[in-house]
């Protein structure tokens, strides 16, 4: 830790330390040579190459940030294999729409009353029947030229209907006339038959998202069941003999922080998480897993780097993974990978710092996720940066931020080992190298429970 990080002690963690940990940077152990440049990033295909003695090979593979989204949304469109299936209206939320939403019926099905009222035929005054016309009920008896009969909303209307008055515009006299109150217009307060639609109409095309409301209007188009894009099944392996997942940590071990996590993240980004498993740094159980595992996506976490107990590189060497992105030029999170592991599968290996793995998550999860699912990519947009923040000098940076009023106020507590400040954000924004100052407009990357809330996202 610096000294400006101790002294700001809520930031420990965060920038300083990257820039150390850059400065002391090393890979398998070796010390990085002087005066390495940038040199155009390409994703690699196959097994990388052995680094020469004293070379960093990190910061020359390093994907910008912008193209890692890119390559991981592209990764999985098309040829995902996977067909579409057809489930009860209830179970469809959140998914995407296969087919297109075409309408079974009319809307309304039949002409409807808007109001509450009275059906009359012709001008007034109006002889009333007796009986009125409730909603729920088959065709009533058509209406004769001067007739009348009380109706609730909803209700079919007789044929020969020519308006329908409502209730607070109509007066009886002594003689049980009807009379209105003020002008009528020839079919005003009736809702014609296929007003919205006809039958066949396509109401909705392939690819939209499945929204409460969707689900009404595919009942009221006649669906019992949809037909949609199934959520990507995802095998959950998180990595690392430290981590303990119950009590207080205790004798250099720590609480699994990314069990807890992900799987319901994951699950808010469309994804149906079939198995967590917990390996230890156990490359023997990691390979296996790999090899057997039938998920469309598996995601890891920790051991992405290369220390001694760091196997996620070896093990998709081992497979004959092709990596799509190895490392991202971005803080925090930068070791993160995409690997193509299969012909319809993926591996996004998650740095094992816990902010670092949420960076990991919205860089290449989120958007491998939303190509699998076929849910539309969210329009970036930008706020203004109440505060200027830091940037680091070469990487993009992804910042935990409150949105107050019109503007994102960067959070504390947002080293690559914290989680303090990412709990308490409402998103995070995307800090371009060098920083950004206040007032600057950012683009803005939302949390999946901010603008849904919990209960309806995490279905
Ligand atoms: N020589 C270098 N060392 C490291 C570099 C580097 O560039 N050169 N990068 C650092 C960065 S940045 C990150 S991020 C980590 C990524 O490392 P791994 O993905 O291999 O993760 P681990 O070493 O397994 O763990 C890192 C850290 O996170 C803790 N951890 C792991 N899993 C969990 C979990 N489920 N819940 C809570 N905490 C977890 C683990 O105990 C370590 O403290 O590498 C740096 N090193
Ligand atoms: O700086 Mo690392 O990428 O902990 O996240």
């Amino acid at each position: 830790m610096t000294a400006r990080s101790a002294r700001t002690g809520e930031d420990a963690g965060d920038l300083d330390v990257e820039e150390v940990l850059a400065l002391v940077r090393k890979d398998n152990g070796r010390p990085p040579a002087p005066g390495g440049g940038d040199r155009a990033p390409r994703p690699q295909t196959g097994p990388r190459p052995a680094p020469e003695p004293g070379q960093d090979t990190t910061r020359h593979r390093a994907t910008p940030w912008p193209q890692a989204r890119a390559i991981a949304a592209r990764a999985a469109r098309g040829g995902t294999g996977r067909d579409p299936v057809t489930v009860p209206l209830a179970d469809a939320l959140g998914l995407t729409l296969a087919a297109p939403l075409a309408a079974l019926t009319d809307l309304p099905s039949f002409d409807t009353s808007a109001m509450d009222g009275w059906a009359v035929a012709g001008p007034g005054p109006w002889d009333v029947r007796d009986e009125g016309l409730l909603a729920g009920h088959a065709e009533p008896a058509p209406l004769t030229d001067g007739e009348a009969v009380r109706i609730a909303t909803g209700a079919r209307v007789p044929p020969d209907t020519t308006a329908v008055l409502r209730a607070e515009h109509g007066r009886g006299d002594d003689k049980g006339r009807l009379f209105a109150a003020r002008d009528l217009q020839h079919g005003q307060d009736i809702r014609p038959r296929g007003q919205e639609c006809r039958s066949g109409d396509q109401l909705l095309p392939p690819g939209s998202p499945v929204t409460p409301a969707v689900l009404g209007l595919a009942a009221a188009a006649g669906y019992d069941t949809l037909a949609v894009v199934p959520r990507p099944r995802v095998d959950v392996l998180v990595l690392g003999d430290e981590l303990l997942t119950t009590g207080l940590p205790h004798d250099g071990l720590i609480r699994d922080a990314l069990g807890p996590l992900l799987p319901p993240w994951l699950r808010a980004l469309g994804a149906e998480v079939v198995a967590v498993r917990r390996l230890g740094d156990d490359a023997k159980a990691l390979l296996k897993a790999v090899r057997t595992s039938r998920a469309d996506v598996i995601v890891t976490t920790g051991g992405t780097a290369a220390g001694p107990v760091d196997h996620v590189h070896t093990t998709l060497e081992r497979i004959g993974a092709e990596l799509l992105v190895d490392s991202v030029k971005v803080r925090p999170g930068h070791p993160m990978l995409l690997a193509r592991t299969g012909e319809h599968q993926h591996l996004v290996g998650l740095p094992g710092n816990p902010l670092a793995a949420v960076s990991g998550l919205l860089t290449l999860a989120e958007p491998l996720l939303g190509a699998l699912a076929a849910r539309p990519a969210p329009e970036p947009y930008t706020l203004p940066l109440r505060e200027s923040a830091h940037g680091h000098p070469h990487d993009t940076r992804l910042v935990p931020v409150l949105l107050r009023g019109d503007g994102a106020v960067p959070l504390h507590y947002t080293g690559p080992a914290m989680l303090r400040g990412i709990a308490a954000a409402d998103g995070l924004v995307v800090v371009p190298p060098g920083g950004a100052r206040a007032g600057q407009e950012l683009e803005l990357l939302d949390l999946p429970w901010a603008s849904a809330g919990i209960g309806v996202c995490f279905t």
